[in-house]
């Protein structure tokens, strides 16, 4: 039997499990049928830990989507598994390693856990889009939305700005978005109110997961995009349906974001059964 952990960040929600002794045999597909929400245990994302492979950080941290892709990213799963090596350690600051670098964490005074996310990358190859453009404004028409900004946070993020996000099925255009021609590597989408300029509502359509009800990458993508609109300043609230993330996009380009996380439970599973 493989032990889990059910964590979540907002209720973007995780499997987690610890394969640091490389005994799991942990394969796409059966990282699919863990996260599937009828025939698996169900999660957003599936996480597995391992070795870090060299200094420097605390852990590996591998991230699958439900339909068994793997993301370079995941802003709540590093939050959570932040805590974790926290945990573990008996410190206050880790860093956990992902294919796209090393993202420092740490514990604030009030609880929450904040992951240094790195620098988003704003050039068109590295989103990636299809073709050479100004990734602020995309020509990009989904339905009733148009003309959204794109940015990198290591996974591929486009940001819609809408006017009331209550009045819009975000999720009817989330599949269309997702698989536009101009995204290579498909995308996360971004549904986003711009409250104030210190203030945003955040809807996300995950790459390989649909609706979330938060997503920490996306938040950060959004910040990272708003203030290249010129629409907020570097810091800002973010509300998404699972609840707030606080980000700033800091003068040295690294994007910094806190939340909750939360155990819900723990239990074992084991692969064959997954697959009945
Ligand atoms: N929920 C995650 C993002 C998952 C991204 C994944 N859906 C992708 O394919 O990039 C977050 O908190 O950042």
């Amino acid at each position: 039997m493989i032990p889990f952990r059910k964590m979540h960040g907002l209720g973007n929600d995780f499997v987690v499990v610890d394969d640091r002794q490389k005994t799991l045999g942990v394969t796409p597909a059966r990282a699919a049928a863990a996260a599937d929400r009828h025939r698996g245990i169900g999660c957003d994302q599936f996480i597995v830990l391992e070795q870090p492979g060299g200094e420097g950080a605390d852990v590996f941290m591998r991230i699958y989507n439900p339909d068994g892709s793997e993301a370079e990213a995941c802003g709540n799963a590093t939050r959570c598994i932040a805590h974790l090596m926290m945990e573990e350690a008996g410190r206050e600051s880790v860093v956990v390693r992902t294919v796209r670098g090393d993202l420092p964490c740490q514990r604030l005074p009030d609880g929450t856990v904040s992951a240094d996310m790195g620098p988003p990358s704003l050039e068109w190859q590295d989103v990636p889009l299809a073709s050479a453009m100004d990734t602020t404004h995309l020509p990009m028409t989904v339905g009733a939305v148009a003309d959204p900004a794109a940015c990198s946070m290591g996974n591929p993020h486009v940001t819609f700005f809408v006017g009331d996000l209550d009045r819009l099925d975000w999720q009817a255009l989330g599949p269309e978005a997702e698989h536009h021609p101009l995204l290579p590597a498909r995308a996360n989408i971004g549904f986003a109110q711009v409250i104030d300029t210190d203030h945003i509502r955040l809807a996300i359509w995950e790459r390989g997961a649909g609706p979330t009800l938060a997503c920490g990458s996306g938040a950060c993508a959004t910040l990272v995009n708003a203030h290249r609109r010129g629409l907020t300043g570097r810091r800002a609230r973010i509300d998404l349906p699972g609840g707030t993330l606080t980000l700033e996009w800091r003068l040295d380009g690294h994007v910094l974001m806190a939340g909750p996380v939360a155990t819900a439970f723990t239990g074992e599973f084991d692969w064959d059964a997954l697959a009945a």
